[in-house]
C-alpha cells in the first residue's frame, strides 16, 4: 500500500483580512491523480476554522510513500498518563467525611448455585459519597438548575486539550497573576500544586492549595473548558474561608466542570496533553468518581 502526499506552494487570502504564502506545504491526499482544484479544496479544509476568500496552489509535486504499519499510525502513537487515585473500602477522601463501603451483593461462592457448573461471578455493591476519590463536580453540585452528571456532553469531558499550570511550592493560592499569560480558552486547565503528596494523610485537607476567586473569574472570562486540581478542593476550605466557595460558585455558574483530587500532574507536559475525566450519566446527581487520564504524544521511536 502507498500513501500519497502533495507538496506545493500556495497563496491564500483570508476572509477576515490577511494573507498566507506557503512554500513546500504538504498535505495528505486520497490518491495519486488529484487535481489542483482538489488540493486547493483540501488546503481550505485544513485551514479551518480560518475562512478563506481565495486560494491558489502552484508547483504541485506528488509524493508516494509506503503505508506505515497499523501500530505506527498517528492515532496509536500516544502514551497514557494515569491521573486518578485508587478507591478502596473505608479510605478517606476528605478528612471528616465517611469513606466508601464495599460489600458483595453476590459472592463467587453463592453464585455457583445460580449459574451452570464452572461458571461463577462476583457482583459487588458500593455505598459512597459522590465526592469520593478523584471526582468531577457538575454544575448541579452548586446550582439546582445546573447541568447534572447526565446532562454534561462528552465534548466538555473527553479529549480536551490541556494546559498544565505549575504552582508547586509557592503560596497556597493559585492567583489570577499566575494565570495571566496562560492560554486557557477551550482547554482543560490543570493546576499542578503538589497537594497530592499528602493524599491519604491527616494533613491532606490542612492548609491545602486552592484557586483564588480572582483566578476563577479569569478562567470564566477567558473560556476555560474544565478546571482540575491535585488537591483536596478547588476552593480554600480552611477556617479563613468561612465556608465561602468562590471557585465552585464562579466556575460552576459558567458551566465549567471541576475535577478535584487529581494526582500525577507532574508527569504531564505544560502543553500537548489531552485530558479526559468522564463520570457515569447519573441523573439528579452532582459529583462522581472519574477515571481521569491524559494522553501525551509518544516520543518517536529511535530511527
Ligand atoms: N464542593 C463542596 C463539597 C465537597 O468538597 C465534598 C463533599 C463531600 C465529600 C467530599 C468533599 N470534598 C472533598 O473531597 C465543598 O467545597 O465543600
Amino acid at each position: 500500500m502507498l500513501d500519497y502526499r502533495a507538496e506545493f506552494d500556495a497563496e491564500v487570502t483570508l476572509d477576515g483580512g490577511g494573507e498566507l504564502r506557503a512554500r513546500g506545504f504538504r498535505l495528505n491526499i486520497p490518491h495519486a491523480d488529484v487535481t489542483e482544484s482538489e488540493i486547493t479544496a483540501l488546503l481550505v479544509a485544513a485551514l479551518a476554522p480560518q475562512r478563506v476568500e481565495r486560494a491558489a496552489v502552484s508547483d504541485v509535486r506528488i509524493i508516494a510513500e509506503p503505508h506505515p504499519p497499523a501500530a505506527d499510525t498517528q492515532a496509536e502513537r500516544v502514551r497514557f498518563v494515569e491521573l486518578s487515585h485508587v478507591i478502596t473500602a473505608g479510605m478517606v477522601t476528605a478528612p471528616g467525611l465517611p469513606g466508601p463501603e464495599i460489600t458483595p451483593h453476590l459472592t463467587r461462592l453463592a453464585s455457583r448455585g445460580v449459574y451452570a457448573p464452572g461458571t461463577e461471578f462476583a457482583i459487588d455493591r458500593i455505598s459512597m459519597l459522590g465526592n469520593t476519590g478523584t471526582y468531577l463536580d457538575s454544575p448541579y453540585h452548586r446550582y439546582a438548575d445546573g447541568a447534572d452528571l447526565a446532562g454534561l456532553p462528552l465534548e466538555q469531558l473527553a479529549g480536551l486539550p490541556a494546559v498544565v499550570v505549575r504552582a508547586v511550592g509557592g503560596e497556597r493560592g493559585v492567583t489570577a497573576e499566575m494565570l495571566a499569560h496562560v492560554t486557557v480558552a477551550g482547554r482543560a486547565v490543570l493546576l499542578h500544586t503538589g497537594g497530592d503528596r499528602r493524599w491519604g494523610t491527616p494533613d491532606y485537607g490542612v492548609d491545602a492549595p486552592y484557586l483564588t476567586a480572582g483566578a476563577a473569574q479569569l478562567l470564566v472570562d477567558r473560556g476555560a473548558a474544565l478546571v482540575g486540581i491535585d488537591a483536596v478542593n478547588i476552593d480554600d476550605v480552611s477556617p479563613d474561608a468561612a465556608g465561602e466557595r468562590p471557585a465552585h460558585t464562579l466556575l460552576l455558574a459558567a458551566g465549567i466542570p471541576v475535577v478535584e483530587h487529581l494526582t500525577n500532574l507532574r508527569e504531564l507536559p505544560p502543553l500537548g496533553a489531552r485530558f479526559t475525566a468522564t463520570p457515569p450519566r447519573v441523573a439528579g446527581f452532582s459529583a462522581f468518581p472519574v477515571r481521569a487520564f491524559a494522553t501525551v504524544p509518544a516520543e518517536e521511536p529511535e530511527a
